[in-house]
């Protein structure tokens, strides 16, 4: 952890510092004014699905109550907020019918973060695939590709300038694992054959929606994965081929293909008759320039070799590790490792940490309407830590985005954990800003000196 030489580091002049949601986690309201269904809104209506039989219907009502979330983010003075548009307000089929009244959302929310001196960072794609692309194959359809892109140039022609930090897919690793593998994602397939597929139409689309921004668009875009470092359980030779196969699978896959124009060769071997053989023009394709990239981080895996599918490795939970409400290790060091990592295997291309947070069990609002959560607070003060590691280390870090703005709906989770430095309460709506906020407040404000 920090050194005299690190702690001495400071976050660059003009860093980014800013929190992140996205919109079928906050929204609400996923059919109002014209929107059409998203895949989220047919899982959670699907009996089992969903811890508690919680859905996106209401969420945070943030449909309706932008204007004063925005005037939150103002009082917590945010430089940036991270956003997703929902798919399927904008374009109710998926493609074709533009619904005016979706547009006009979106457009006066980035008025409003404009006029409040908060940058928007738009991702086009945070999992709420419309339902009605789902019904023509979804991720599974090579069409997907151009349907992706022509949302894209909708939002781009109608915001590009006012939005000047375009995200085309938010982590497609677990769009995939979780929605076409495991299943405990929309749409819910559990298929070895669907995941590779699915993979490559998001990178398709990724390709796609990048080639129609540079047509049009004159700012910057990127794409934002999660990447979760592994570490061997032992110095075993198994365990060391269970971290190279893991590592490849969750990490280098995604940033591989958008990067480098291919796919790590683990993949062959981890999914064997599963993995399609693919043409070049694909990967020319998904290949494009990015103005940066986007990572999420959480946390690490301890890696054993064990008998599981895919990848025949497990995650060993260690003994003295400090975990949070969804089962992850508090582990700053591994955001270092991964970024020095990235920097090293992709080159210095200038990157956002996009999402980084944590869930804990949060006491109910005290009197006189304080929230104590120092946990969170400890995780955000180590976590920003390593980011200063990092820099320290010649990694191009540009800016940070805290998970989340607002305690909000955490898919198959629901409400049950709560992510957000500010609290929402889910019956009156009522924001109440955590000790985390008061905290990350005068981190933006010192620009990280205050750490
Ligand atoms: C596997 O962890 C991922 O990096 C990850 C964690 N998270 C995410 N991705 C998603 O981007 C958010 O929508 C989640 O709410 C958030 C918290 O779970």
């Amino acid at each position: 952890m920090p050194n005299s030489a690190t702690a001495s580091a400071r976050f660059p002049d003009g860093f980014l510092w800013g929190a992140a949601t996205a919109a079928h986690q906050i929204e609400g309201s996923p059919l109002a004014d014209g929107a059409g269904p998203s895949i989220w809104t047919r899982f959670a209506h699907t009996p089992g699905m969903i811890v508690n039989g919680d859905t996106g219907d209401i969420a945070c009502d943030h449909y309706h109550r932008w204007k004063q979330d925005v005037a939150l983010m103002r009082e917590l003075g945010l430089k940036a907020y991270r956003f997703s548009t929902s798919w399927s307000r904008i374009l109710p089929e998926g493609t074709g019918r533009v619904n005016q009244a979706g547009l006009d959302f979106y457009s006066r929310l980035v008025d409003e973060l404009l006029e409040n001196g908060i940058e928007p960072l738009l991702t086009l794609y945070h999992w709420d695939l419309p339902a009605a692309l789902d019904d023509r194959g979804g991720w599974l359809n090579r069409d997907i590709a151009q349907w992706f892109a022509e949302y894209g140039d909708v939002l781009y022609r109608a915001l590009d300038g006012r939005v000047k930090k375009w995200v085309t897919l938010n982590e497609p690793w677990v769009v995939t694992d979780g929605g076409y593998l495991h299943g405990a994602l929309a749409p819910g397939h559990r298929s070895k054959y669907e995941t590779p597929i699915a993979t490559h139409n998001l990178m398709r689309a990724h390709g796609a929606a990048v080639q129609a921004y540079r047509a049009t668009g004159k700012h910057e875009i990127g794409l934002v994965v999660n990447i979760e470092p592994k570490y061997p359980a032992s110095d075993s030779a198994d365990d060391a081929a269970a971290v190279k196969r893991a590592h490849a699978y969750m990490n280098e896959q995604y940033l591989d293909a958008a990067l480098l124009g291919r796919y790590p060769p683990e993949l062959k071997d981890i999914f064997g008759d599963a993995w399609p053989q693919w043409p070049q023009e694909d990967f020319d394709l998904i290949r494009q320039k990015l103005d940066f990239i986007g990572i999420n981080y959480y946390t690490r895996s301890v890696t054993k070799a064990a008998q599981s599918y895919p990848l025949d490795a497990a995650v060993v939970k260690q003994p003295l590790g400090t975990y949070t409400e969804t089962g992850w290790e508090v582990f700053p060091q591994g955001l270092v490792d991964l970024l020095v990592w990235a920097k090293d295997r992709y080159g210095n291309i200038p990157t956002y940490i996009t999402e980084n947070g944590a869930a804990f069990f949060d006491p109910p609002v005290a009197e006189g309407g304080r929230i104590r959560d120092p946990l969170r607070i400890d995780y955000l003060q180590k976590h920003l830590g390593a980011i200063r590691q990092a820099i320290a280390a010649g990694c191009d870090i540009r800016g940070y985005m805290v998970w989340s703005l607002l305690d909000n709906m955490e898919w198959s989770l629901g409400y049950s954990k709560r992510f957000g430095i500010v609290h929402v309460n889910y019956g009156t709506q009522e924001r109440t800003p955590k000790d985390s906020a008061h905290y990350y407040s005068k981190i933006v404000a010192s620009n990280g000196a205050s750490l």
